[in-house]
């Protein structure tokens, strides 16, 4: 238990990031392909996840950020992999957490090269820590970290200070400098710089010889803080870190791409397993529009009825319609832009989004259903029954050529389609 100060009860730092750990715990389920971040609070998190592995014969698949990570989880019967593909979620513990932005600063503990790389691969990126790393502006508790190759290192060390970032090399011991898990250095430094952290993140890849930053600027979904009244907080990261695109969105845009003019008003149709939701909300974020998941706009009573197991029929499916029409209008009617995502299998609900709004682009993901069943299976902790997306191809009536649609193949990486997409908006095609 925690001290007692009059009525109020205060948890300790440990306590804290306990608390942390197991909530954080509650969000694996089974089947999950699961990223296990470094240090104290993470060792917090490694022991829930065994109890609940114990407890509910939970079946998961792991990759570490650390040889120390691996150690501690082989210790306590949970076997790490190497990584592979999108994890499904990663927990990964934080020096500093930026209140509101969920900026972050980690490596304190030398993980951070591959806690990045993994943070990068999770479709969820959830940070845990106590109360003591919340702070108002990162940089105001601790250095921060970046990691170096061990050649030339004072040079390098002196590039990083003429962009205003005084720094030392991190030692083992008197004599030793210290050694990350992938033979680099790390040098500390001091953050006495104007720079917002994106920038700043940006501007030290720039030097020949830094390898990473312990900056983590975009991609963490949610931070579950333990604080010291004993309780848990959690913060949401932006809309993109949760749809789990944040680090493609950084490629993307600083990948440049030409922007069309006006803003387009864009529904992105397909069968299940297309990546609509992804392609849709990377487009959004590409064009710096609204993103809109048609499911959220269904009427409670759909909601009810599919809750109940039972199917939509056209009649309950024309009011939702009609408000995914609506918000395609009101965005054009404004001069924004945005981005629905919605499967739009047959010609006569795509006549009625289209009806209700003049100039609308429907891109179309199209792609072969063994390639579609594949990616269905391979989504970690999703399972789609074949059935489902026979069916879909069953009711699928592929546009007309006297639809406008740019079709659009998905035998291709996010960022490809994306690239492509952005390429025909701005030819006007
Ligand atoms: O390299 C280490 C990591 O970035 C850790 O996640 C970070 O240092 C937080 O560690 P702790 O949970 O021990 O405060």
């Amino acid at each position: 238990m925690g001290a007692v100060t009059g009525a109020t009860m205060i948890a300790t730092p440990d306590q804290q990031k306990r608390a942390a750990a197991r909530e954080a715990a509650l969000l694996v389920e089974t089947g999950m392909y699961l990223g296990l971040g470094t240090g104290s609070t993470v060792e917090y998190f490694l022991d829930a996840l065994s109890e609940r592995i114990k407890a509910e014969s939970l079946s998961i698949t792991c990759v570490a950020t650390s040889l120390v990570t691996e150690r501690r989880a082989a210790e306590l019967g949970i076997g790490v992999v190497p990584l592979s593909g999108m994890l499904d979620l990663a927990i990964d513990g934080a020096d500093e957490v930026e209140f509101g932005t969920l900026h972050l600063i980690k490596g304190l503990g030398g993980a951070l090269l591959r806690e990045k790389q993994i943070a990068e691969s999770a479709r969820q990126f959830v940070v845990i820590a106590d109360e003591s790393k919340l702070v108002r502006r990162l940089g105001e508790r601790t250095p921060l970290p970046v990691e170096i190759v061990d050649f030339a290192v004072e040079r390098t060390i002196a590039r990083i200070g003429d962009i205003g970032l005084p720094g030392v090399l991190r030692m083992s011991d008197a004599a030793t400098p210290y050694r990350t898990d992938n033979g680099n250095r790390i040098v500390d430094c001091t953050m006495a710089v104007a720079m917002t952290p994106p920038v700043l993140e940006a501007t030290l890849k720039t030097i020949a010889g830094v390898v990473e930053t312990g900056l983590f600027t975009h991609g963490c979904a949610a931070a579950i803080i333990g604080m010291t009244d004993g309780s848990t907080r959690r913060f949401d990261g932006d809309p993109w870190a949760r749809a789990g695109v944040a680090s493609h969105v950084a490629t993307l845009r600083s990948m440049g791409l030409p922007l069309p003019h006006p803003k387009p008003v864009i529904a992105v149709m397909g069968v299940s397993a297309s990546g609509k939701s992804t392609i849709g909300a990377l487009l959004a974020a590409c064009l710096g529009v609204a993103f809109i998941d048609g499911d959220d706009l269904h009427p409670q009573s759909n909601r009810a009825k599919m809750q109940a197991g039972h199917p939509l029929n056209d009649n309950d499916r024309l009011p939702w319609l009609h408000r995914i029409a609506g918000a395609l209008r009101g965005w054009r009617d404004a001069g924004c832009g945005g981005v629905i995502v919605s499967s739009l299998l047959t010609r006569h609900y795509r006549d009625l989004v289209r009806s209700g709004c003049a100039g609308l682009i429907l891109v179309n993901l199209t792609g072969r259903r063994d390639l579609l069943a594949k990616r269905a299976a391979g989504r970690h902790g999703h399972f789609m029954p074949p059935d489902l997306l026979d069916s879909q191809f069953a009711t699928l009536e592929p546009p007309g050529a006297d639809e406008t649609v740019m079709n659009i193949d998905v035998d291709a990486s996010p960022i490809a389609i994306v690239t492509s997409i952005m390429q025909r908006l701005a030819e006007g095609v």
